[in-house]
Parts: structure tokens; C-alpha cells; sequence
């Protein structure tokens, strides 16, 4: 248990009375599911053909509970694909235990979904980096993992995946490719960029102190999701493209006034969504 009281693991059969239930409940079989990011839910509104599910109404799923992530799973149709969406997704800072935040990701899997494409909202580590640009994600540095906070920590199950799974290979590059070409084709190529997130446990941002080792080792943007979401799907063999839309410069100078807020992420993903909702969209009809 945590502090929090929660299940710090699932069994096999509860991600599958999850899964046979949403099978039982929506018509549409996705290959392909999507996590929205803070303020990055609007997505989930393209879809159309929907059927809706609010997370309290199914079975085992956690609740959301931060501003800017609404708390209900889509499934429907955007641009011709299948899918199923996530608006609102769960993070560890939350009070949730690691196992309820990846929670969803075997769910997907047992629906029979081979592709997860994440979307964040990250501070840019990477000086070249400006507000609103789009940063493919190339590989990830997951620093509650060094700490042992990890969805993969406890019995392995092999049902999802075997007991020491590969991560070189985190990121899709068949997918990472087709993204820069899609972003080329529809003229947001300008705002685009590749790079390392690294993952900390939030809520609170960065120190400079902490911002300025982040970059030495090798961090490129900071978020306070999306990895464990990852490795777990990495252990169930799913492809996976990320997205992290840089929402605010981090602080690496003592004598910077600026201060970074939810408020000011919010505001940014507000100004960039509508094209980070075109990539994906238009990325899922070449999938
Ligand atoms: O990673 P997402 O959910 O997009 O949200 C990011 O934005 C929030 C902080 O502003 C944190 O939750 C951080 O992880
Ligand atoms: N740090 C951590 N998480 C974030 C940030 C940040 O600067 N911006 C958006 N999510």
C-alpha cells in the first residue's frame, strides 16, 4: 500500500475486467491509442463517431484530478483512424500510487491497441528551444526510475512482457520519421524539434540548481509524466511516438524574474494546440 492507501500492483484479471468492459461498452476495436497532455485534451474532441466513458464510470480506472485534464476516455475517429483517447491522464504526484498512473497503458494493450502516441506539456532544457515549439521525443531520462519508482518494480507478469525489457529502442524511429515528414508537409517544421525529456515526480518545477544538472545530463525537456507510461508500454511491446510541446523556458540564471506557473503552461498549450491536433491527425492517416 502507499501512503495514500492505494494498490501499489494490479493483477492480470482487474486490467482485464477493465479491458472486457470497455470491449463490452464501445463498438470501436482502436490500434491505436493517444494520451493527452496537460491542456493538449482538445485532441480527444476531433474524434468523431464517439463513444465517451467519464473514468469514474469504469471499473478499476483511477481519476483524474489536475486542471487542464478533463478525466474521460474517447474512442471514435480522427482522420479515418480508430482510437481510443485519453483526456486527462494521471501523474504520480497526484497521490497515485506508479501502478495507477501507467494503470491505462496494459488496459490498451489487452484492447488490442499496437500504438501509443503521448503528448505533454514540458519546460525547455535545451537553450535553442523556443516557447511553443514541438519537440519529437527521441529518448527519455527517467529519473524516479534511477530512485526505484517504476511501474515494472515487483513481480513480473509475463502475460504483458518479459522481466528485463529493452529501452534503446524507446521511441518508434519509423514513427519519429514519419512525424518530421508530416510536419514538413503541413508547414509546422519551423517549430519542431527532437530531443531527451527527462521525467521528475512534480509538482513542484525545478530549482536552477536542479534545471542546470538536468542539462548536463542530457535532458533536452522536463515534464512530470509520460515515461512510466512508456516503459510500461515498451514492456507490452506497443510502438511509441511522443510529443512534448515546450510551454515554458526553465530558469538556469539566478538573476531571472521569471517564474514559471500552471497558468503560463496552460496559456501555451492554449496558443499551440491546434497544431499539435493537425500533426497528429494528419500523422494517423499514414498509420
Ligand atoms: O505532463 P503533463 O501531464 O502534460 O503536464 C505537465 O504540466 C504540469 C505542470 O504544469 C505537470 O503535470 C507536467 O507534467
Ligand atoms: N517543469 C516540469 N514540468 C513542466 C514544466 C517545467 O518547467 N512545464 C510544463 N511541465
Amino acid at each position: 500500500m502507499t501512503s495514500t492507501g492505494e494498490s501499489c500492483s494490479y493483477t492480470y484479471e482487474e486490467y482485464k475486467e477493465t479491458a472486457d468492459w470497455l470491449l463490452t461498452h464501445a463498438k470501436q476495436r482502436p490500434k491505436v491509442a493517444i494520451i493527452c497532455g496537460s491542456g493538449l485534451g482538445g485532441l480527444a474532441d476531433l474524434l468523431v463517431e464517439k463513444t465517451v466513458f467519464p473514468y469514474a464510470e469504469i471499473p478499476h480506472f483511477p481519476q483524474s484530478t489536475v486542471e487542464g485534464h478533463d478525466g474521460q476516455l474517447v474512442f471514435g475517429e480522427l482522420n479515418g483512424k480508430l482510437c481510443v483517447c485519453m483526456q486527462g491522464r494521471f501523474h504520480f504526484y497526484e497521490g497515485h500510487s506508479i501502478a495507477k498512473v501507467t494503470y491505462p497503458v496494459r488496459v490498451f494493450y489487452l484492447l488490442g491497441v499496437d500504438t501509443l502516441i503521448v503528448t505533454n506539456a514540458a519546460g525547455g532544457l535545451n537553450p535553442k528551444f523556443n516557447v511553443g515549439d514541438i519537440m519529437l521525443i527521441r529518448d527519455h531520462i527517467n529519473l524516479p526510475g534511477f530512485a526505484g519508482i517504476n511501474p515494472l518494480c515487483g513481480q513480473n507478469d509475463d502475460r504483458f512482457g518479459s522481466r528485463f525489457p529493452c529501452m534503446s529502442d524507446a521511441y518508434d524511429r519509423d514513427l519519429l520519421r514519419l512525424a518530421q515528414e508530416t510536419a514538413q508537409e503541413q508547414g509546422c517544421a519551423a517549430f519542431l524539434q527532437q530531443g531527451v525529456y527527462c521525467m521528475l515526480a512534480g509538482p513542484m518545477y525545478e530549482t536552477v540548481a536542479e534545471c542546470r544538472a538536468l542539462r548536463i545530463l542530457g535532458a533536452e525537456a522536463v515534464g512530470m509524466s509520460t515515461v512510466p507510461e512508456v516503459v510500461l508500454a515498451r514492456h507490452c511491446g506497443l510502438r511509441v511516438l511522443g510529443f512534448s510541446l515546450i510551454t515554458n523556458k526553465v530558469v538556469t540564471d539566478y538573476e531571472s524574474t521569471e517564474r514559471v506557473s500552471h497558468n503560463e503552461v496552460l496559456e501555451t498549450t492554449r496558443m499551440r494546440t491546434k497544431d499539435l491536433q493537425k500533426l497528429v491527425s494528419n500523422l494517423l492517416s499514414k498509420l
